[in-house]
């Protein structure tokens, strides 16, 4: 059975985001993940990651103005500047707190145009450079047009391909096995083709966003298979509960 990390946006959210890690720890789970720890001082997500005794597994770079409709920043040439201020202050909380991977999130763009695409190059590279020398893994993820309409990378084939092209060993691809069959399906051979290049995984139901093993998709064949690959990474919850968080738990059990 692989590794579950608890995804902290989207589960325990029945209390304030700063007692979901111990809430996490106290439901059994050894590692989290979050889009964001911006909103609190480094060293007290750092304590609190520590008090719970939990592990790391990743959380994204700042998004630029979420509120306002940001979903990232690599790919917006009018805003390098931007992001590469997101890009030091995602290592600062990546030392501090000490994730693995960092999520660079790509925004949203036309996924046809040139100068998007070349921007979104640019930046990978640099995030690459800073995060290799921060000692930190760098992911990028496909994300669905449905859940993210408008969102730059938006295909899987083109992703795996960034990240293969560009050839660096701390760089990989963010497989979200709901994004996965929302866009193409076929999950189980594109998780063995891009096993390789795959840095980190998550995992929800299909089309609800909800627990696992209550989808369209067979999760325990999905979950041995990425056992078989090997995949030593935590496979992210990144669920919305159905109902109260813990209750819904019993997916993990039945596997
Ligand atoms: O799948 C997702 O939505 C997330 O992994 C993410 O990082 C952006 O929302
Ligand atoms: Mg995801």
């Amino acid at each position: 059975m692989p590794k579950f990390a608890a995804n902290l946006s989207m589960m325990f959210n029945e209390r304030p985001f700063l007692e979901r890690f111990a809430a996490a720890a106290t439901a059994g789970f050894s590692a989290v993940e979050y889009l964001f720890p911006y909103d609190y001082p480094a060293e007290v997500v750092a304590e609190k990651l520590r008090d719970a005794g939990l592990n790391q597994a990743l959380f994204n770079m700042p998004p630029g103005d979420w509120a306002g409709g940001d979903r990232g920043l690599a790919s917006l040439s009018d805003r390098r500047e931007e992001f590469e201020s997101s890009l030091v202050k995602a290592i600062a909380y990546g030392k501090a707190i000490g994730t693995p991977l960092l999520h660079m999130m790509a925004g949203i763009a036309p996924a046809d145009d040139p100068t998007a695409a070349s921007c979104y190059v640019d930046n990978l590279k640099k995030a690459a450079d800073a995060t290799a020398e921060a000692g930190i893994g760098l992911v990028i993820e496909p994300i669905n047009k449905r859940d993210m309409p408008g969102y730059f990378l938006n295909d899987f084939n083109r992703a795996f391909d960034l990240v293969a092209d560009l050839d660096r060993p701390n760089v990989s691809l963010q497989f979200d096995i709901y994004h996965r069959q929302i866009m193409h399906g076929d999950v189980i051979t594109a998780l063995r083709q891009m096993a390789p290049r795959i840095g980190h995984i998550q995992i929800a139901a299909v089309p609800t966003r909800h627990e696992p093993m209550t989808g369209e998709l067979n999760d325990r064949m999905i979950f041995e298979e990425i056992d078989a690959l090997g995949y030593q990474g935590y496979v992210g919850c990144e669920y919305r509960p159905a109902g109260v968080t813990e209750d819904g738990l019993g997916w993990m059990s039945s596997i």
